[in-house]
């Protein structure tokens, strides 16, 4: 498939320059390591790209649209790759490159350059610009960097935050400075100086968060910003993946490669949605696909450049991987050979893969590591596999799981799966973490609770005192730029935050339920914690959750124990716990009912802001009319607009405050 035709994505790969390679020997073997090839002769309109020793009988292989040799520099693939895309953009599209790859493959490179070879976005500027100043246009820029799944403004000397607002499939940048630019010069002034400043938030400094770098080129239809926008290009160069396992020691790195990890795949998951033509596509699941929503779907195009380190790296052969899986909507390996010999890549990616996975995993999830599977593109098939990749990180939507459970099986077995639960068990493995500090609520968001601040702060589960939330909210907003002497405008950095004043405890209140609505979140709240109540007061020798739903006492469904969603009253509880497990401890017992209970309340809370009058909504703590209103206007664009505690993010509302709004919900309950 050429570039510009129907599908919506073209995923290529650039392996690395030779330059980096130092000793002879090295050169050697690296050469031998990555090798292209046209599968169906001169005819292909598709490379594979294979890994392994060139002795080696059997070899990966991936299947992309194109790939770049090491001798192939970027003015190459600008005029092949790039070029094109600027013409869209001049009509009216918006074109998005992305570059992305395992750590120090020449991501940066390509995008940015250096000074003997610009990169992409220094060719495009300047053809853009030579467009631009031919027809007229105005042409601006933006600047951003995303450190854990946080947005800042590059070309603002705070770097404030930048927030996403998306409101009827409209993507707004709240606090992005846009600013105006006339020539090449101006433009490495400011996006070179901007990116390499080191002028960042203090934490960023402290911590040196490793982040995805964004750039913005925006065309005008006149030559002033009062005119309407045309088209927009996008350069992204995406944080280095990296096995987070290899650094599992040292917990700051562990959690900054979970969230860029994450990330990455978020942006595969949609790329493959939308090249499989999928009627969903996972916008809200990482910052960077929020920003990028509206330059992605539609008519627009995207470009994802796959970059290769030209000696063996085990981090670029899972990204080949991904490439290849959104490349096609559906992952395919092409088998090299049929031959069982021993091969250079195989067993070191079969060591790799089972050091990623713990004993603990599953028959089936141990077995795909060593199964290859070929996948035909059935639709089915490509569903399949996009429902998989979508519930990923979908922990809080557990309602749901066992619908689709049997659509999951057929997911397919391969390497990229390993790739998948490696970022699952990194989950897991949070969420343990996150459970030991945070024992009531954050089940959902395990990545997102591990934020630094998030670690340090004092968690007072049950606690029944108010906790003040932070309500963002837009105080002003000035567009200012001076279009002769482009200068950054701090005034456009409009978002700052405000203690929102939520002494009152309106929400204690028991309200009715209302018949033809959701019950008030407040009431099932007093559900659950009449039934952790009593389970607390009976304090109980054993309960065990029973291995199967028809356990049954007297005729009646056992589960229902330990299942907070529809208790019993007409069942003593005392009577429900002789079901259970006789060597249980009180404490065992007592943790898989707070675990239920917790998860229930998730579902319950996310449930109730998915159905909710907008009066209801306000009754929630930290949930003001504004929130209301935005949450009711994005239940308008989609029935379901919250799945789980992250998708919450786009009202405005991190994993901390919800954690502290359902606190004080619960702490209410027990005065
Ligand atoms: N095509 C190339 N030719 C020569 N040198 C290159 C090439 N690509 C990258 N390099 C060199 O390799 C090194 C790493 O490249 P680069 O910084 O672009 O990698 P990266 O993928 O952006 O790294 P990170 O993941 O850390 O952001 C740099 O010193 C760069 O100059």
């Amino acid at each position: 498939m050429g570039p510009n035709q129907v599908r919506k994505a073209r995923v290529i790969a650039k392996i690395k320059g030779f330059k980096d390679l130092e000793p002879e020997s090295a050169n050697a073997a690296s050469r031998n390591w990555i090798s292209v090839h046209k599968p169906k002769g001169d005819d292909s309109e598709t490379v594979a790209v294979s890994f392994g020793d060139q002795s080696a009988s059997r070899k990966e292989s991936y299947e992309l649209d194109y790939c770049y040799d090491r001798n192939e520099g970027n003015a190459l693939i600008f005029s092949r790759e790039v070029k094109p895309l600027i013409e869209d953009v001049f009509i009216g599209h918006n074109a998005t490159v992305i570059a992305y790859g395992a750590r120090g493959s020449g991501k940066t490179f390509l995008i940015q350059g250096s000074e003997e070879e610009p990169g992409l976005a220094l060719l495009a500027m300047t053809e853009i610009l030579s467009v631009g100043e031919e027809t007229g246009k105005l042409i601006t820029i933006s600047c951003y960097e995303i450190s854990r799944d946080h947005a800042y403004d590059v070309l603002d000397p705070e770097r404030h935050e930048v927030l996403v607002w998306e409101a009827r499939g409209k993507v707004q940048l709240k606090g992005l400075s846009q600013i105006p630019v006339k020539s090449i010069q101006e433009f490495q002034k400011l996006y070179l100086s901007g990116l390499n400043s080191h002028k960042q938030p203090q934490k960023i400094v402290e911590n040196h968060y490793r982040s995805h770098k964004g750039l913005i080129i925006h065309v005008f239809r006149g030559n002033n910003l009062d005119a309407l926008p045309l088209g927009k290009m996008n350069f992204v160069d995406l944080a280095g993946y990296e096995d987070s396992r290899r650094r599992s020691a040292d917990g700051a790195n562990f959690l900054e490669n979970n969230k860029i990890n994450k990330s990455i795949y978020a942006l595969q998951k949609v790329v493959y949605a939308l090249n499989a033509n999928e009627s969903h596509v996972p916008y809200r699941e990482s910052m960077l696909t929020r920003m990028l929503r509206d330059s992605l779907g539609g008519t627009n195009k995207i470009l994802m450049v796959t970059c290769l380190n030209s000696s063996f790296c085990q981090d670029s052969l899972c990204m080949a991987n991904l490439a290849s899986r959104s490349c096609k909507g559906t992952n395919r390996i092409i088998p090299n050979s049929t031959k069982k010999t021993k091969s250079m890549v195989r067993p070191m990616m079969l060591s790799s893969c089972k050091s990623r996975i713990p004993g603990s995993v599953s028959a089936p999830v141990a077995k795909q590591i060593g199964t290859r599977v070929q996948f035909p593109d059935s639709k089915a098939n490509v569903k399949a596999s996009a429902i998989k990749g979508r519930k990923l990180f979908d922990e809080a939507c557990q309602s749901t799981k066992s619908k689709k459970a049997s659509q999951e099986k057929s997911f397919s077995l391969e390497i990229v799966s390993t790739i998948e639960n490696t970022i699952q068990e990194e989950e897991k493995n949070v969420s343990g973490i996150s459970e030991a500090i945070i024992p009531l609520v954050e089940e959902s968001s395990p990545l997102q609770a591990f934020s630094a601040e998030e670690i340090d702060m004092p968690v007072k589960a049950f606690s029944t005192e108010e906790t003040k939330m932070p309500e963002k909210v837009v105080v002003t907003h000035e567009d200012n730029h001076d279009e002769a002497t482009p200068t950054i405008n701090s005034n456009a950095k409009v978002l700052y935050f405000v203690e929102a004043d939520q002494t009152k405890d309106k929400e204690n209140n028991f309200f009715p339920v209302n018949e033809n609505e959701s019950p008030p979140i407040s009431a099932r709240l007093h559900e659950l914690s009449n039934n952790l109540k009593l389970l607390y007061s009976s304090t109980p020798s054993c309960v065990q959750t029973p291995p199967k739903t028809d356990v049954s006492f007297d005729g009646q469904v056992s589960t229902q124990i330990l299942e907070p969603k529809t208790p019993e009253p007409s069942m003593p509880f005392n009577d429900k716990l002789q079901t259970a497990d006789v060597n249980c401890t009180p404490w065992k017992a007592f943790s898989a009912c707070s675990s239920k209970m917790k998860n229930s309340l998730v579902d319950e809370y996310i449930r109730f802001l998915n159905t909710a009058s907008k009066e209801d909504l306000k009754r929630l703590k930290g949930i003001g009319e504004k929130r209301a209103t935005y949450i009711l206007e994005l239940r308008e664009e989609s029935p379901e607009p919250f799945k789980n505690l992250d998708d919450l993010k786009e009202i405005g509302l991190s994993a901390k405050q919800i954690k502290g709004m359902m606190r004080k919900e619960i702490g209410g309950l027990f005065n």
